[in-house]
């Protein structure tokens, strides 16, 4: 195995510290991370490390519940619910190692709960958490769309979680631990390298957990970044990673750029091969919201379609994917990268 290509860079860090106050200033901080970078990280959001490590304990009692019992709500095309070893990314043709547990706010929901008594306290801790993340979005939500020159309330408006349309999700995930002291396949993937297809993620991760690389740039050499130069995203404590969709790309006229990432398989020394748990807020838009630019670049679509378009896409590109490979193992149960992300 070649050693992985790393280049250091800086990853923008952004105070919201006395937001209301400071709007101008975080919009031009936000803007300039959003078109240079695509990823940046957040500080003083409101949300404290004592919550952010309450919720990582809820998604550890999730995660440590029998199979059988995770079952019960199993992954469904409404993009709720749990899967284990099932997405299979298109730039690796093979299922990530991992599972994850997706939640929304409104009726898309339904079904996709566990009952109270399995983990009792769990619907609604989570529930608040994710209001919180929401209050979180809708400040840089708030930047963005004067950045763009819209109504500050634009991109608000266009991702209320109180509507029965909302498609905004909290995903839960978990990778399995790596034993370091045998080879791990060339199969063996945590999250293979992607964007996502939202607005904008909030990603929390755990002190040391760490794993999360982004490939600089959209100016990827090789399809999906394989190969290409890898800047690691340490998690810090508190913090939280943000990365802009390729919806927030395309709403922007490509002004904002979708970064590629990817959870890295550890296989090199400092990599981290205990278990990794994070967390990642997807800002998707309702469904029956219209989507275009300031300067029309793109034809104007709804969150329905843009949604539809991008799982299409995704799809087309693990078709391709699996014809050139010579041999590919697929899960019967493909999540469609994106939808939540
Ligand atoms: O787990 C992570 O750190 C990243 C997850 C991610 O990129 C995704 O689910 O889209
Ligand atoms: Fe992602």
């Amino acid at each position: 195995m070649a050693p992985t290509k790393y280049t250091t860079r800086t990853i923008p860090k952004i105070s919201l510290h006395d937001f209301p106050n400071r709007i101008e200033e975080i919009t031009h901080s936000l803007i300039t991370a959003a078109q240079t970078d695509g990823f940046f990280t957040l500080t003083n959001h409101t949300i404290s490390t004592p919550e952010i490590e309450s919720q990582f304990a809820l998604s550890e009692s999730f995660f440590s519940l029998p199979s059988d019992t995770k079952s019960l709500v199993p992954f469904s095309h409404s993009n709720t619910g749990w899967e284990a070893n099932a997405q299979v990314r298109p730039s690796t043709g093979f299922a990530d190692r991992k599972e994850s547990y997706q939640m929304q706010f409104g009726s898309a929901m339904e079904g996709s709960w566990l009952p109270e008594s399995v983990l009792p306290g769990f619907k609604v801790q989570s529930l608040e958490f994710m209001r919180k993340c929401q209050s979180v979005s809708e400040k840089l939500m708030l930047c963005f769309a004067r950045g763009l020159g819209f109504e500050d309330d634009y991109f608000i408006k266009a991702h209320d979680i109180s509507r029965p349309e909302s498609q905004t999700v909290l995903r839960l995930l978990h990778y399995f631990p790596v034993d370091p002291s045998v080879p791990v396949p060339d199969t063996y993937y945590r999250a293979g390298a992607h964007v996502d297809w939202d607005f904008l993620t909030l990603l929390f991760q755990r002190p040391h957990q760490s794993g999360l690389e982004i490939c600089p740039g959209r100016e990827a050499s090789t399809a999906f970044a394989m190969g290409d130069t890898w800047t690691k995203v340490e998690p810090a404590e508190g913090e939280i990673v943000c990365n802009i969709g390729d919806l927030l790309m395309s709403w922007s006229d490509d002004r904002f750029k979708s970064t590629f990432h990817r959870v890295k398989t550890p296989q090199e020394v400092g990599d981290w091969f205990g278990g990794r748990y994070s967390m990642a807020y997807f800002n998707q838009p309702c469904t029956d919201v219209v989507i275009q630019g300031p300067g029309k670049k793109y034809p104007a679509v709804t969150g329905r379609e843009f949604t539809k378009r991008a799982m299409e896409r995704n799809f087309r590109a693990l078709d391709e994917k699996k014809r050139g490979l010579a041999e590919v193992r697929v899960e019967e149960v493909v999540v469609p990268e994106g939808v939540a992300v």
